[in-house]
């Protein structure tokens, strides 16, 4: 496959969609829109955002943490058989909002259900398939969720809502599999202003991929 998969993880409210929507578009002018495609975790295609729907749906608030954990393992899989694999072999950057590390922080983590044993549930829906550079936007859990409560209080999710030691737990996660995936997993403040976390992602991804940015 010749094209290059680029995750962007980090806690709630840490900026990715606000960063992918402008290296989306730095990308898009510089190599064309047809060569670059953003897409999100859970969704991305029409099976995947009918789960999301489910997954989010403030009325489920009994469902169970394995339900929860294969639900947005089975979303995955959908999203990397239809739009992942055909987009890498169309030669394509991919900008992912989320991707497997996400379960690994939040379930097996934030739910207690066991990081290595998310980690191995996964297999069957990523089958080996890992990102080529995951962009980690690091903030503190207060931080972000004060983000979310001043500029996005009326988009909150079920996992936004949860308790802050659910976050702290997530985020702790997040960087301990930043410590042991140093070469693909890369760590950007991203309590600093805005433009600079941008600027430090774009850096980033030239340090990988020498021929974007
Ligand atoms: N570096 C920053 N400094 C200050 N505010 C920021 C910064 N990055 C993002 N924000 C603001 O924080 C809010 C949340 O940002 P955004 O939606 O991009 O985060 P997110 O990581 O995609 O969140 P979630 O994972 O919950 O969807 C937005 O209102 C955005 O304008
Ligand atoms: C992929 C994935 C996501 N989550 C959580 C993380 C967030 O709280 C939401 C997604 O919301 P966003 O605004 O689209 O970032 O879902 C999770 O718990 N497990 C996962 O695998």
């Amino acid at each position: 496959m010749t094209g290059k998969f680029i995750s962007f993880e980090g806690p709630d409210g840490a900026g990715k969609t606000s960063v992918i929507n402008t290296i989306q578009a730095n990308l898009e002018k510089q190599l064309g829109k047809p060569q670059v495609m953003y897409t999100r975790e859970p969704g991305g295609n029409h099976i995947s955002e009918q789960i999301r729907q489910v997954l989010f749906d403030d009325q489920n608030t009994d469902i169970d943490g394995w339900t929860e954990a294969l639900l947005f393992a089975a979303a995955r899989r959908q999203h990397i058989v239809s739009e992942i694999i055909p987009g890498l072999k169309k030669g394509k950057v991919i900008l992912c909002d989320r991707y497997v590390d996400s379960s690994i922080a939040y379930q097996g983590a934030g739910r207690h259900l066991g990081e290595k044993r998310i980690w191995d549930v996964n297999q069957f829906a990523i089958d080996g398939l890992l990102p080529d550079l995951t962009i980690y936007l690091d903030v503190e859990s207060e931080i972000g969720l004060r983000r979310i409560a001043e500029h996005r209080a009326d988009q909150v999710n079920r996992l936004d809502e949860e308790q802050l030691s659910f976050h702290k737990k997530v985020r702790k996660s997040f960087l301990r599999l930043q410590c042991e995936n140093p070469e693909r997993i890369k760590l950007i403040d991203a309590s600093q202003p805005l433009a600079k976390v941008i600027a430090d992602v774009k850096q980033t991804i030239h340090a990988k991929f020498n021929d974007l940015f």
